[in-house]
């Protein structure tokens, strides 16, 4: 860095301050109110004869309720590509949704516009986003849903989104876990937290694990949706249309006057970004970073590899498993060109703009040859990486 360090390069403090401002959410949650013309659910009965019934939630009965959880078929869940009916890990009742209409509309009701300003930190216009009705599902007493991750329906989907319908019960709250902490929606509480019936929504990335508590008493009634990144440009993107505060809008150009800068990696280098979630549809190539790290210490080699190596299947790997990725798997020996300690190491400077994060971390064991073979480990990240400058025959392009 020809004696700036990172700290003190304005362009480079001012990515990570706009960076900071996304923030990140692994769910999202709210209530809107249920009216009279939103406030009917239409399904076919179970009775063969092809008949439908309806629900008004704004006035639910018993009768109304059992006709609909006699409608219903037992809900499987997704293992390995198969749908499993096991009901010491799911006990509820579902419906296709082939099967019923509801009046109520995520897209009217302003939920899906709200879910894509928190969880996405921006507008359905910007980020064209498609939502599809999955299934309805009823847990009556006695009713959950262990802990799991949906399963994801394409490689665009990002996210599920649950409505919750305002019909008396008690327990079934929304249960989150996501990097080593847990977070509850009680489900139960919102609908009628307000003077009027609410239906209450809550949206989570398709890598949030999550689980439906015991419902104690009552029926718990949502209505399930999937939600994509679109392939079609929103009408507001076509006309160029640019909000004013936009902070993916202010992060790209501070990323560029950054990239700009002829002080900021002079020689050429390597920008990572971590990935704070799993499956979302990116269709760059992603790189596996690894490093030495031993239990208790830091890090002293990283190697950055265009996939994931078979540690595995390799003969028992002698010295430092880096060298092995580099010459073996013709793996880029990197080093942290923010870590003023590190000036004077191997490899090409990489700066992460975004941190690694755990969410994308795994380790892999190897056999390691010495005196006698033991077992070593490599960890590893999958992150997003960008070469920027002229750097040896290369020109800039994305990694
Ligand atoms: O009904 C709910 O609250 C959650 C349902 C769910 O997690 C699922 O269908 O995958
Ligand atoms: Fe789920």
């Amino acid at each position: 860095m020809s004696g700036v360090t990172l700290d003190n390069l304005p362009t480079y403090t001012a990515v990570k301050a706009a960076f900071e401002t996304i923030s990140e959410l692994p769910f999202c949650s709210g209530t809107v109110p249920l009216d009279p013309t939103n406030a009917a659910l239409f399904f076919r009965s179970g009775d063969g004869a092809g008949t439908y019934r309806v629900v008004n939630f704004l006035d639910t009965n018993e009768d109304q309720l059992s006709s609909l959880v006699n409608a219903c078929q037992p809900a499987t869940f997704g293992v390995d590509k198969k749908d499993v009916l096991d009901e010491s890990y799911r006990k509820a009742v579902k419906m296709d949704s082939v099967d019923f209409a509801a009046q109520f509309s995520p897209v009217t009701s302003g939920v899906l516009k709200a879910v894509c300003e928190e969880l996405l930190q921006r507008s359905a216009d910007q980020e064209p986003v498609q939502i599809e009705l999955y299934k309805l599902n009823v847990y009556g007493p006695g009713s959950f849903f262990k802990a799991h991750v949906d399963t994801p329906r394409s490689d665009k989907m990002f996210g599920s989104l649950v409505v919750v319908l305002p019909t008396v019960h008690a327990g079934g709250s929304l249960i989150f876990h996501h990097r080593g902490q847990e977070h509850t929606f009680d489900t139960a509480q919102a609908i009628f937290s307000q003077e009027s019936p609410q239906v209450a929504f809550v949206a989570f990335y398709s890598d949030i694990e999550h689980g439906v508590s015991v419902v104690s008493s009552g029926y718990r009634i949502t209505l399930t949706y999937n939600l994509y990144f679109s392939e079609q440009p929103s009408a507001r993107t076509a006309f160029g249309i640019v909000p004013e505060q936009d902070p993916l809008l202010q992060m790209k150009q501070a990323l560029s006057a950054l990239i700009d800068d002829p002080q900021f990696l002079p020689q050429g280098g390597l920008i990572g970004f971590g990935l704070s979630h799993k499956s979302l549809g990116l269709s760059v190539s992603l790189k596996v970073f690894y490093s030495n790290q031993t239990i208790g210490q830091e890090a002293t080699r990283y190697c950055l590899l265009d996939f994931f190596a078979d540690l595995q299947c390799a003969m028992e790997i002698e010295g430092d498993v880096m060298d092995y990725f580099q010459d073996s798997c013709d793996g880029t020996i990197v080093y942290d060109a923010g870590d003023p300690s590190v000036e004077h190491a191997e490899g090409k400077p990489i700066v992460w703009i975004k941190p690694l994060c755990e969410s994308n971390s795994f380790q892999q064991p190897f056999v390691a040859y010495g005196n006698e073979a033991s077992i070593h480990f490599a960890w590893g990240d999958v992150c997003l990486v960008v070469r920027i400058g002229v750097e040896d025959e290369e020109n800039s392009e994305s990694e």
